[in-house]
C-alpha cells in the first residue's frame, strides 16, 4: 500500500527547477526526505499538500490527487512547515486549541487534544506561556504539536531538527520515532542529514537538484555508507598498517582512521590491533554519513 507517490512531478520557477520529473512512492512507516539545501524538499512537500500545483507529473497522497483534493489531503494530512511561523504573543496551549477548533474538532475535544499532544511532545507548564519566549527547541515542539492536533494520519515535518542543539536533535528524533511507532502516524520527514534519518526511518529518498537520485530502505543506505571512525592517543599510522594487514579497508582522517565495517569482526580487529600495539583507544564510533557521501557514492556507480 502507498502512502503517496508521484509521477513525473515537475515544478519550474522561472529561474529554477525546483523538483525534475519526480517518480517515487512511499509506504507506511517512516520516511525521510533527504537533500541538501535547494534540493527541493520544501517544494515537493507543498505540492503533496496542494498548496503549490506542479508544472507537470501528477501527486497522489493517500489515494488522492494532490492538485484536485487538496483540502481533503489536508484535513488527512499533518504538516509541521519548515520556518518559524508561529505567533509570539499566545500560549501553546491557545494556539494548538485554535488550531484543533479549525481542524472541525469541537471546542472541548479540541482542549482535551491540545493537552495530550502537547504532553507528548514533551511541553509541560511552559505550554501557558506566550510563545515569543520560546526556545527553538520548545517552538519546534509547538510545530510538531499542531501538526498532530488533527490526529492525521500521515505527518510532513519539513526540517524538524534544524537549528536545534545535540540533545535537542536527539529528543526530535526520538519523538519522531515514537509518532511512526506508538501512535502508528505515517512520517516523511526532510533533512539534509543522512546521518540523522538513519536512526528514525524505515526509508530513505534523496533528491538532488530536484531529482530522485535514490529510494531505499535504511538497512540498504547503512550497509553500503558504513564506517567506524577511530582515533588513538597516539600510533596512528601504525594502527593504519596493521589494520590494513589484517584486511581492513582504512581511510586516514586528519587525526583518525575511517575503517569501513565488513562486518562484526571489524570491531575485534580494531580493538585487537589497538591491544597488540598497546595504543588507548580514544574515539570508537559508528560513522555518521552525511548526504555528501550518497552522492559520491551514486556518482561513482554511474
Ligand atoms: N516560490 C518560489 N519562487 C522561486 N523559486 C523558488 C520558490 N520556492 C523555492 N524556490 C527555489 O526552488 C529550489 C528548491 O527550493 P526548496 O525550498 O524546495 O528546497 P529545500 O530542499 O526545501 O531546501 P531548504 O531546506 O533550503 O528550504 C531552490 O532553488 C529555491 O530557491
Amino acid at each position: 500500500m502507498h502512502i503517496l507517490a508521484t509521477e513525473g512531478l515537475t515544478k519550474r520557477f522561472p529561474t529554477v527547477t525546483a523538483v525534475d520529473q519526480l517518480t517515487v512512492t512511499v509506504g507506511p512507516g517512516v520516511t525521510g526526505l533527504v537533500g541538501a539545501n535547494g534540493a527541493g524538499k520544501s517544494t515537493l512537500i507543498k505540492m503533496l499538500l496542494g498548496l503549490l500545483p506542479p508544472t507537470a507529473g501528477a501527486a497522489r497522497v493517500l489515494d488522492m490527487d494532490a492538485t484536485t483534493r487538496g483540502a481533503e489531503i489536508r484535513r488527512l494530512v499533518g504538516y509541521m512547515p519548515e520556518h518559524d511561523c508561529l505567533p509570539p504573543d499566545v500560549s501553546a496551549t491557545e494556539l494548538v486549541v485554535h488550531l484543533a477548533r479549525i481542524s472541525g474538532l469541537p471546542r472541548t475535544a479540541a482542549r482535551e487534544r491540545a493537552a495530550d499532544v502537547l504532553r507528548h511532545v514533551g511541553l509541560a507548564e511552559e505550554r501557558y506561556r506566550a510563545i515569543g519566549g520560546y526556545s527553538t527547541g520548545m517552538k519546534q515542539r509547538v510545530k510538531l504539536a499542531q501538526a498532530l492536533v488533527h490526529d492525521p494520519k500521515l505527518v510532513f515535518l519539513d526540517e524538524p531538527t534544524n537549528g536545534l542543539d545535540p540533545r535537542g536533535r536527539d529528543e526530535m528524533l526520538t519523538l519522531i520515532r515514537r509518532i511512526g511507532t506508538e501512535f502508528g502516524i505515517s512520517v516523511l520527514v526532510t533533512s539534509h542529514l543522512l546521518g540523522e534519518l538513519e536512526r528514525v526511518c524505515d526509508h530513505v529518498i534523496v533528491i538532488d537538484a530536484g531529482r530522485l537520485l535514490r529510494s531505499s530502505a535504511i538497512g540498504e543506505f547503512t550497509q553500503v555508507t558504513r564506517t567506524v571512525t577511530v582515533e588513538v592517543d597516539e600510533g596512528t599510522d601504525a594502527l593504519a598498517q596493521r589494520l590494513a594487514a589484517t584486511g581492513q579497508r582504512v581511510t586516514p582522517h586528519g587525526r583518525m582512521l575511517l575503517v569501513e565495517v565488513q562486518g562484526p569482526g571489524t570491531y575485534d580487529a580494531i580493538r585487537d590491533a589497538a591491544a597488540d600495539l598497546d595504543l588507548a583507544l580514544i574515539r570508537l564510533e559508528q560513522g555518521r554519513h552525511r548526504i555528501e557521501d550518497v552522492f559520491r557514492e551514486e556518482a561513482a556507480s554511474v
